[in-house]
């Protein structure tokens, strides 16, 4: 069942156009990593998801309502993300004693637990809570709120390592025992790239590609050596990333399926040919086109 579906999706603010005729659709109870680099239009995708705002053009729609001003469709989603306000007077036992009635599937134990586990003082006010703490509470009750559609925008910002290896394997563990939707946006696929079944792709506001994160694994090889051996074999072919280095040195990436019985005979001709990684891969799909930070250098 789709519970997401996208049609020519646009969204401007003034002159500035943060989406641009985004058509995909999501199925239920999957998780998918929303990538792009700053300013790709991730929040913004989640805030109409989530029926904070609504679009300039096309539309989308949650289990087939739209979720604008949409009661049925807020009461199953929650977004979390580092706007979430509360009174400076509530400590963080307030708030989750407020927050609970709102959700249908909401369990106190598992929020109790991650509370705990956390070492959060109930008595504390969420305000003076540290940057990555407050991404952290937030997160708590992400999880416990168990919403049929869990929305979060870059949750693990300020969070350190071992807090975020944490949330991650709490999200998945609940998320298993208890299959919901879920979207995490974030710049950075290699931290979250071992809970996602999918990853939606975003650059400028147009989606680059909505694939399984395990054929994005598979999606493109790198070949590095000598221009003069390796550019008769990629001619004529769509390169998705090509830099030069060193001299008469080429460095190119393109999709495996363009190479087909080549690669053997690069290596014979000692090229180098090795996987990309999926973080580099969607660096190089969302790459701008004022060429890399080297060109910069180029003009000092
Ligand atoms: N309220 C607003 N008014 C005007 N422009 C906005 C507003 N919100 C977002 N934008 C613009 O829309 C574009 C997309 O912004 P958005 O916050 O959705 O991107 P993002 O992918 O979440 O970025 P980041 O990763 O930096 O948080 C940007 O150019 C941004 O400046």
């Amino acid at each position: 069942m789709k519970v997401i579906q996208s049609h020519n999706l646009s969204k401007s603010y003034g002159k500035t156009t943060a989406l641009n005729d985004l058509t995909f659709e999501i199925e239920e109870n999957t998780i998918t990593g929303l990538i792009g680099r700053n300013g790709a239009g991730k929040t913004t995708l989640l805030k109409i998801m989530a029926g904070h705002i609504q679009p300039t053009h096309g539309e989308l729609r949650i289990y087939s309502q739209k979720p604008f001003n949409n009661l049925e469709r807020s009461a199953g989603t929650i977004l979390i993300d580092d706007s979430m306000m509360y009174p400076d007077s509530f400590r963080l036992v307030d708030i989750l004693s407020e927050v609970a009635p709102f959700y249908a599937n909401w369990n106190n134990t598992l929020a109790n637990g991650l509370f705990d586990y956390f070492s959060f003082n109930p008595n504390q006010l969420h305000s003076n809570l540290s940057k990555g703490s407050k991404s952290t509470f937030n997160s708590i009750i992400g999880i416990a709120s168990r919403c049929p559609l869990t929305l979060f925008d870059e949750p693990t910002t300020g969070m350190d390592s071992a807090v975020r290896k944490d949330f991650y394997k709490a999200l998945l563990k609940d998320y298993l025992k208890h299959p919901r939707t879920i979207i995490l946006s974030s710049h950075l696929l290699s931290e979250l790239e071992e809970i996602l079944e999918e990853i939606l792709l975003i650059k400028q506001g147009s989606k680059r590609l909505h694939l399984p994160v395990m054929e994005l694994k598979e999606l493109a090889v790198g070949i590095r050596g000598n221009a003069q051996i390796l550019q008769p074999f990629v001619e004529g072919k769509e390169l998705i990333y090509r830099e030069e280095f060193a001299k008469d040195n080429l460095y190119i990436v393109l999709r495996k399926e363009l190479l087909q019985q080549e690669g053997e005979v690069m290596k014979q001709k000692g090229l180098e040919v090795f996987p990309i990684s999926t973080d580099d891969l969607c660096v190089y799909l969302t790459a701008s086109n004022k060429g890399g930070i080297d060109n910069v250098f180029k003009k000092d």
